[in-house]
């Protein structure tokens, strides 16, 4: 702080040491959604899922390659067939409505006859029926990512979102009376504090991602996706996942291209979206492994009451493992910094799987597919995930855990069966 004259103090030196630290406490407190912390301890704390590092170590080098192949962005986003190409606040309210209700579509029935929508010509199932919902309904001009009309019974009485939802199947959509709560308390919650207009609460965010998870999970119960979860031997604690708090902020950042409401400085402190989808490819590429007790009752199908441990595990798991991913592929590849996160890796992940189950399907294959997820094309999966799968195949045969899975060589298991709003 002195310059060469003893006495004398740098006033540059003085002021630019100011100026930082000025700056420095002007910058509001960052915001910890603590879903990673919990990930961390669930991880390490789990004794039905482990995570495998050598496999891991695979997974990124495949992922990040193949991600640099197809060139994947987050301008992929708007490029799906029926996400929405406008780019203003009604997109985001869409986005909004999409994320309120993005839960529970699997089904026990066969492609023909669980829950679908017709829409421009074609057939959606799972996350992308509730997408051809929306769209149908805004067609038909009602208008179903408004607050305003969510809450007001006399123009949106539930019959009136019983036909929103109506099924081109024999299957009714799953949750449907969850789904009207969802659109009714998040109305409410709107309407009161917000002047109905969700994109208040994103300015009130700050263009910081945790901060706009947590203004979600304090605001709107529906978003509050926190657990208790009693490790083995261990004490009860709270865990934190935010699933479609998450996924929204993150649909919200790739939507708009980083910019305008998708404007985030903290985007990385987002973690992957706990969901059934993407567990089973991280199975799959053996980065996650389970125990004979969860391996037995998966492939069984039997259902995962919501909050069991088995599904917190998973759960919990699959974050910390997209993370270690994430952190590997950093490592390994220093050019990818800055340009590689979490969501980028799930967005990833889950549109690979559907890729895989499209094909799978169109092959006919999809009884197989549906039951036990098994028989995927060996050539997809290869073009797809490159020598992540050779080492996949030769843990198989090697016979540790995976043979006391029961996993036969190249099959998947089943997505584990919880029924919830969360995921
Ligand atoms: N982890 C993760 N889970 C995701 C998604 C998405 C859709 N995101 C779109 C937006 C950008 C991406 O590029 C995707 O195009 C839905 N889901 C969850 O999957 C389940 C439904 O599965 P299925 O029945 O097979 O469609 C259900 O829990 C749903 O909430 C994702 O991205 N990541």
């Amino acid at each position: 702080m002195y310059s060469s004259d003893e006495d004398e103090p740098d006033l540059d030196l003085l002021a630019l040491l100011r100026s930082h630290l000025t700056l420095k406490s002007n910058k509001s407190p960052k915001v910890d959604t603590r879903a990673l912390r919990d990930a961390e301890y669930i991880a390490d704390n789990a004794i039905d899922v482990a995570l495998q590092r050598e496999h891991i170590i695979e997974a990124a080098d495949s992922i990040w390659f193949s991600m640099q192949e197809k060139g994947y962005s987050t301008e992929t986003w708007s490029e799906h067939e029926i996400h929405p190409k406008e780019k203003n606040e009604e997109t985001l309210n869409f986005i909004f409505t999409l994320d309120l209700l993005n839960f529970s579509f699997w089904s026990e029935l066969n492609h023909e006859k669980r829950f679908s929508i017709q829409y421009r010509g074609k057939k959606w199932t799972g996350y992308w029926s509730i997408v051809a919902t929306l769209q149908r309904a805004l067609d038909e001009g009602i208008p179903i990512t408004s607050p305003y009309f969510w809450v007001d019974e006399q123009i949106c009485p539930d019959e009136l979102l019983r036909h929103v939802f109506r099924s081109d199947s024999e299957e009714d959509i799953p949750l449907l009376d969850d789904r009207i709560a969802c659109l009714r308390e998040a109305g409410e919650v709107l309407c009161k504090r917000y002047d109905g207009r969700f994109a208040h609460m994103v300015t009130e965010a700050n263009e910081s991602a945790s901060a706009l998870v947590m203004l979600l999970a304090e605001n709107f119960p529906c978003f509050d996706d926190s657990h208790q979860w009693v490790p083995s031997g261990g004490t009860a604690r709270t865990v934190h996942f935010y699933k479609r708090a998450q996924i929204l902020v993150a649909d919200i950042w790739a939507c708009f291209n980083k910019t305008s409401y998708g404007t985030f400085n903290d985007i990385s402190t987002i973690t992957m979206f706990a969901d059934y989808r993407v567990p089973v490819i991280l199975h799959y590429l053996s980065c996650l492994r389970y125990s004979p007790p969860l391996t037995s009752h998966i492939h069984n199908l039997i259902p995962i009451p919501t909050g069991h441990s088995f599904e917190i595990q998973i759960r919990g798991c699959s974050i910390w493992c997209v993370e270690m991913i994430k952190r590997t592929i950093e490592r390994r590849h220093p050019e990818s910094r800055g340009r590689i996160n979490s969501i980028l890796i799930d967005f990833y992940l889950y549109d690979t799987a559907k890729e895989m189950e499209k094909k799978a399907i169109e092959r006919e294959e999809e009884e197989k597919w549906r039951n036990v997820e098994e028989n995927i094309p060996m050539g997809d999966l290869r073009r797809v995930f490159g020598g992540a799968l050779e080492v996949g195949k030769k843990m198989r045969k090697g016979g540790n855990w995976e043979d006391r899975d029961g996993v036969e060589k190249g099959a998947m298991i089943p997505h584990h069966r919880t029924r919830s709003i969360w995921y």
